[in-house]
């Protein structure tokens, strides 16, 4: 079945997605003029790495700048949960919440990651704020720790999708190649089944390969690295080009 692409204008197949971790506002735009230099169809600001989190008037005004430095590329907002691979951070949910809210106002991000394991209010209450602005919603599970079964990744693919989200997303740590096929199948099945766009890694070393050929199993994103990784096997925007460019070549995709 033909991939979906990731829902924002001008979206590739595959996104190539570079994340933004600076602490500060003012790194934050030099990373992205650094990072958007390197035509990445997407970054994504990891807040949960900004010094400043606690005040939404600053995430807010902090966003603003990066779209202004970034040259047009959409931007994805994502506070990645400390529970799922996140920095720790001084704010507590509820007012994530308001973080999320602000930043769905103003418009600023195309889409927003929220984890599908947090609370359903919290879940719904994001899906709601974001439809009522035009934000795209990213429902993502992360283990940072292994590769649950095959069973385990389709249900969170089919679960994000029936909370809602525009876009599934599944980031697992193979302990083995077995363990990346697992994710690899996993995401070829999801594709296959789901009417939204799904998006999958695997991690580290052993997972590095799903990063240049997630696509071909239906994966719509891939995240590289643009001046810092957020991730771990995590490569070079140039270096994942130069692999899909490959692989389209050869696949005559
Ligand atoms: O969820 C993801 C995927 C990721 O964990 C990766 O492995 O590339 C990197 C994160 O920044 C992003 O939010």
């Amino acid at each position: 079945m033909q991939a979906r692409t990731m829902p924002f204008e001008g979206a590739q197949f595959p996104v190539i997605c570079a994340p933004l971790v600076a602490r500060t506002k003012a790194a934050l735009v030099e990373e992205t003029r650094i990072v958007a230099a390197k035509k990445p169809g997407l970054l994504e600001w990891r807040v949960d790495f900004f010094d400043d989190i606690a005040n939404t008037a600053a995430v807010v005004d902090t966003l603003a700048a990066i779209r202004e430095a970034c040259g047009g590329i959409p931007v994805l907002f994502t506070r990645r949960s400390s529970n799922e691979g996140g920095e720790p951070i001084a704010i507590d949910e509820p007012r994530v919440l308001v973080m999320y809210r602000a930043v769905c106002e103003s418009k600023l991000a195309a889409l927003v990651d929220y984890e599908m394991s947090n609370a359903a209010a919290d879940v719904s209450q994001v899906r709601d704020m974001s439809a009522m602005h035009g934000v795209k919603l990213v429902l993502s599970f992360h283990d940072f720790m292994k590769t649950p079964g095959a069973p385990f990744i389709a249900s969170r693919f089919a679960l994000a999708q029936q909370l809602g989200a525009d876009v599934a997303k599944v980031a697992v740590m193979p302990r083995n190649m077995g363990d990346v096929l697992v994710l690899l199948g996993a995401t070829l099945q999801a594709n296959e089944s789901l009417p939204i766009p799904v998006v999958s890694m695997a991690m580290g070393g052993f997972g590095a390969l799903t990063r240049v050929c997630g696509w071909t199993f239906g994966s719509a994103m891939t995240f590289a690295v643009g001046q810092s990784s957020s991730a771990p096997g995590q490569m070079p925007i140039e270096e994942i080009e130069a692999g899909v460019a490959m692989l389209r070549r050869a696949l005559g995709r």
